[in-house]
């Protein structure tokens, strides 16, 4: 019997290598998973900058974008930290003193040098993208827009980061690039799946774009944009009406209502009771306004408020011409437009319009009875319902509604079944709808044209996959060793 008790407690040979097995077992499996998160986790985030200017004809504005830096070809990584909007008009406006167009940046451009870090400064390209107001003034005197140009340009290249250019972009890359936004912003692009129209509403010019399918196209090559990104192809149509932008229509609709000689002018765009003395002037200062302006600039109108929305609508009507139409099918100026493919993003001034009318979710008859409504609300009694809102804006809710109304029915033919299609929307996920976005994914070839191999499974996936099979062959481990250890005892009291 003692000698069976010594055997028993000189044999446990075999509990010593177990333990050792179980220690050496528990440290491999550590060490492994260890060296799996360590290896594959995502390194210290590094994030890289982008700058562009939007010099549109009625402001200019510093879009600051953000993206982390191993993470480049990622749709939908890129977004705005940060948007300085410049005082003052647009660079266009500058054409009597050009080189105060440059100056007029200078603040938000110090700005920006506070929200990129210091390190990242002379790496972050900075583009300036000019509209339809330095389109306008390239047609009207080509020199002055050149020293705009170079003005801006002088202080742009004065700044620490890395300058790429300052042009005016056309109209077919200010719509497209606007479509690339909203749908780079929305993931539609990396699923290939539907996407969504682009309207932008702008100051001097407008643009609609979206997808379609080739049958629909080959009419206008002019129309016609094609992208191939993340292995998915892309047909678009895309057209900019300039001068139909808000403030361009608002001067058209004007001139065409307004008699030179008359000492006043009676117009139903503005609320009854609105009077503000005008310059002749002031209205036909314009390459847009061809028609009708008087040689001598010197006379003056009374502007006067009637407030009624559909003589309104018929005024606005008229500055849509209708040439006839050389395709199969047409908007308006005799421009080819194919059936409209929805759904919308309606952005800049078609949201700040239909945002203030409290329009942004009715169906078309529910927006027309309220433009009637807001239309037919005297002058006095709109501005006490609306004390902080800026007088100017106030005075051309009137048109700008109708004017959003037509352009969007009589113009692009969206009817009463397609209207609810449209969403007004001003940003997707903190970053503003525009062209800018879209502008520098495609400079920074951040949108790759094929989609970029990922590995099968997410980081944190692949950790949880690693922590389980980890504990599967522990458990194994375990197992065996448990109905190994009976086996020894056994043998060991034969003995
Ligand atoms: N009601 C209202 N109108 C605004 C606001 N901000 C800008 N606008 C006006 O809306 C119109 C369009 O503005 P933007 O989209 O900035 O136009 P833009 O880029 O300067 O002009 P384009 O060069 O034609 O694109 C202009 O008539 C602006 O004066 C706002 O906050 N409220
Ligand atoms: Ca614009």
């Amino acid at each position: 019997m003692a000698e069976q008790r010594e055997m028993k407690e000189k044999n446990p040979w075999h509990s010593a290598v177990v333990i050792l097995i179980t220690v050496l077992g528990i440290t491999a499996i550590v060490a492994l998973v260890t060296t799996a998160v360590l290896q594959n986790k995502p390194l210290l985030q590094k994030y890289k900058y982008g700058i562009v200017l939007d010099a549109g004809s009625s402001h200019t504005a510093v879009y600051i974008y953000e993206w982390p830096a191993e993470k480049e070809n990622d749709t939908g990584r890129v977004h705005q930290k940060h948007i300085c909007k410049v005082l003052g008009p647009g660079i266009s406006s500058y054409s009597h003193s050009p080189e105060l167009a440059g100056e007029s940046l200078r603040t938000c451009m110090k700005q920006a040098e506070r929200f990129v870090p210091i390190r990242r400064h002379r790496e972050t390209p900075l583009y300036l993208g000019a509209t339809a107001g330095m389109r306008l003034l390239s047609m009207e005197n080509q020199n002055v827009c050149d020293q705009v140009l170079g003005s801006v340009e002088k202080v742009l290249r004065s700044t620490p980061f890395s300058y790429q250019g300052a042009r005016i972009i056309s109209g077919q890359e200010e719509g497209a690039f606007g479509w690339i936004t909203i749908n780079y912003l929305d993931d539609r692009l990396k699923q290939g799946s539907g996407t969504t129209g682009a309207l932008d509403l702008g100051g001097a010019s407008t643009q609609i774009t979206f997808a379609t399918n080739q049958e629909g196209m080959g009419e206008s090559a002019e129309n016609t944009v094609t992208f191939r990104l993340y292995g998915n192809d892309y047909i678009l149509y895309t057209h900019s009406f300039l001068c139909y932008g808000k403030d361009q229509a608002l001067k058209k609709t004007l001139a065409q209502q307004a008699q030179v000689g008359n000492s006043s002018v009676l117009d139903p765009c503005f609320n009854e009771g609105y009077s503000v003395d005008r310059n002749y002037s002031s209205v036909y200062s314009s390459p847009c306004i061809m028609a009708g302006k008087p040689l001598e600039t010197g006379y003056s109108f009374t502007h006067i408020g009637k407030g009624d929305a559909s003589q309104c609508q018929q005024a606005i009507r008229r500055i849509f011409t209708n040439p006839g139409c050389n395709f199969s099918r047409c908007s308006f100026n005799g421009v080819y437009q194919p059936p409209i493919q929805g759904p919308f993003g309606a952005f800049s001034a078609f949201y700040f319009v239909m945002n203030f009318l409290n329009l942004t979710s009715d169906s078309l008859e529910g927006t027309r009875e309220k433009m009637e409504r807001y239309c037919s609300t005297p002058w006095h009694q709109i501005k006490q319902q609306h004390p902080g809102v800026k007088e100017k804006y106030l005075a051309e809710y009137c048109f700008s509604g109708n004017y959003i109304l037509s352009l969007l029915t009589d113009g692009y033919k969206f009817t009463s079944e397609t209207w609810s299609t449209i969403t007004f929307i001003k940003k997707i996920s903190g970053s503003d709808a525009g062209w800018t976005l879209g502008y520098m994914l495609n400079l920074t070839n951040m949108i790759p044209a094929e989609a970029p191999d990922s590995p099968p499974l997410p980081h944190a996936g692949y950790v949880t996959l690693l922590l389980f099979i980890s504990l599967v062959i522990f458990v194994i481990f375990l197992f065996s060793v448990k109905s190994l250890w009976p086996r020894c005892t056994t043998q060991t009291q034969i003995i």
